[in-house]
């Protein structure tokens, strides 16, 4: 498999659409521009969907993506090691912040255990039958992956793309569950923008003290030494500085573009499987919005090399999707008033005064 593959599937969202969104919107009776930033949600949306008027938002779907990460063992997270299965837990009884959110929107949540690090018993078959490995390995001394199971979580990513899809899926709100990961996103970013483990390095979702963002910013510094030899192919990046979680994010993100299925990314880690998916097929960030910046200079950092400008700048750090989920009633309001504002009445055109005196000469 080679993610470059993907390049030559991924179109643009339809221009000659875009356009017809465009010169609707200027027959409009609120004025050009008075819709400030939701003008140009709507004529995107448009273009994705390929329809003049936009269709409503209303069978949207949170993915999270779930896995634990080898480097957390060196306390890098406000979380131990290991214990994802319990972020997923509260999202699965609805007591997690995106559970609350998704309940609000009316919004089912989707939970894939791509690398949990426990007992497949503690959860749900439907959200564990997917799961690559269990854990992935700590990326300051080890790859996360074997390039096989790398693919693997890939094509995982791919098949859930599929699903939605298929099942009519109209816009999918991106999200993660890791412990460790944002320490994974910030060296696949830090590699891709060639930029050093200090500047991109944050203070994760739990917030960590000083000595905790210290390792932490070790760890991106042995990682990325690791990670830049191998910069030339994705799906070894991946597997060398990843996570099977990661990995699948990044093959969900390339196929729901090959689908036409729009994605609003979250925080960091979503970001960074976003950049990386870039790297593959360069159209692919064309059918995703930034939903939310969460202060993590990493994603600032993807998300500017994307040309993307997050909807909202909320500062919610607990990732499991809950910046993007919020962002999306601001796209299903920029799609009911592209869908719902009226023209204004037509104006007779110059043409057709034209030919209206000709008709009434002839009737003289
Ligand atoms: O959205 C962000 O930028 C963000 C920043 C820090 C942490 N988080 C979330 O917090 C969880 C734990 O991350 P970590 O790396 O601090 O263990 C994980 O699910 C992340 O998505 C999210
Ligand atoms: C205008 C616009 C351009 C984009 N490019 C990628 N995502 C996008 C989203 C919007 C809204």
């Amino acid at each position: 498999m080679n993610l470059d593959d993907f390049s030559d599937l991924i179109e643009r969202p339809d221009g000659s659409v875009r356009r017809d969104a465009e010169e609707r919107r200027e027959r409009l009776l609120v004025p050009p521009g008075a819709l400030g930033r939701l003008d140009e949600l709507g004529e995107w949306l448009s273009a994705a969907q390929q329809s003049v008027p936009v269709k409503p938002v209303d069978r949207p779907r949170v993915v999270l993506f779930a896995g634990d990460h080898g480097v957390a063992e060196l306390d890098v997270s406000g979380r131990a090691a290991g214990s994802t299965h319990q972020l997923v837990r509260a999202v699965l009884d609805g007591s997690s912040p995106v559970a609350v959110l998704a309940r609000r929107f009316s919004v089912p949540v989707r939970v894939v255990d791509a690398g949990l690090d426990c007992d497949p018993e503690l959860l749900p078959e439907s959200v564990v039958r997917h799961r690559v490995r269990r854990g992935s390995g700590r990326i300051d001394v080890e790859d996360a992956l074997t390039v096989e199971e790398a693919e693997q979580s890939v094509r995982l990513g791919m098949r859930i793309a599929d699903e939605e899809a298929d099942s009519g899926t109209d816009l999918v709100v991106l999200g993660d569950l890791s412990v460790g990961g944002t320490t994974a996103a910030s060296t696949l970013i830090a590699a891709l923008c060639g930029t050093d483990a200090s500047v991109v390095t944050g203070r994760g979702g739990a917030g960590i003290d000083d000595l905790a963002w210290m390792r932490k910013c070790a760890a991106v510094r042995d990682a990325l030494r690791r990670a830049r030899p191998v910069l030339g192919d994705l799906l070894e990046l991946l597997a060398t500085v990843g996570g099977a979680d990661l990995a699948a994010t990044t093959g969900f993100l390339l196929q729901s573009a090959v689908r036409r299925m729009p994605v609003v990314l979250d925080g960091v880690v979503s970001a960074a499987c976003a950049l990386v998916a870039q790297r593959a097929a360069f159209r692919a960030p064309d059918w995703w919005l930034a939903g939310q910046v969460s202060g993590e200079p990493a994603q600032a950092k993807a998300l500017d090399r994307m040309a993307l400008t997050p909807l909202l700048d909320h500062g919610l750090t607990v990732g499991e999707g809950s910046g993007a989920l919020l962002a999306l009633p601001l796209v299903q309001a920029a799609a009911a008033l592209a869908a719902e504002l009226p023209e204004r009445a037509r104006e007779a055109g110059p043409e057709e005064e034209k030919a209206e005196s000709e008709s009434e000469g002839a009737t003289a």
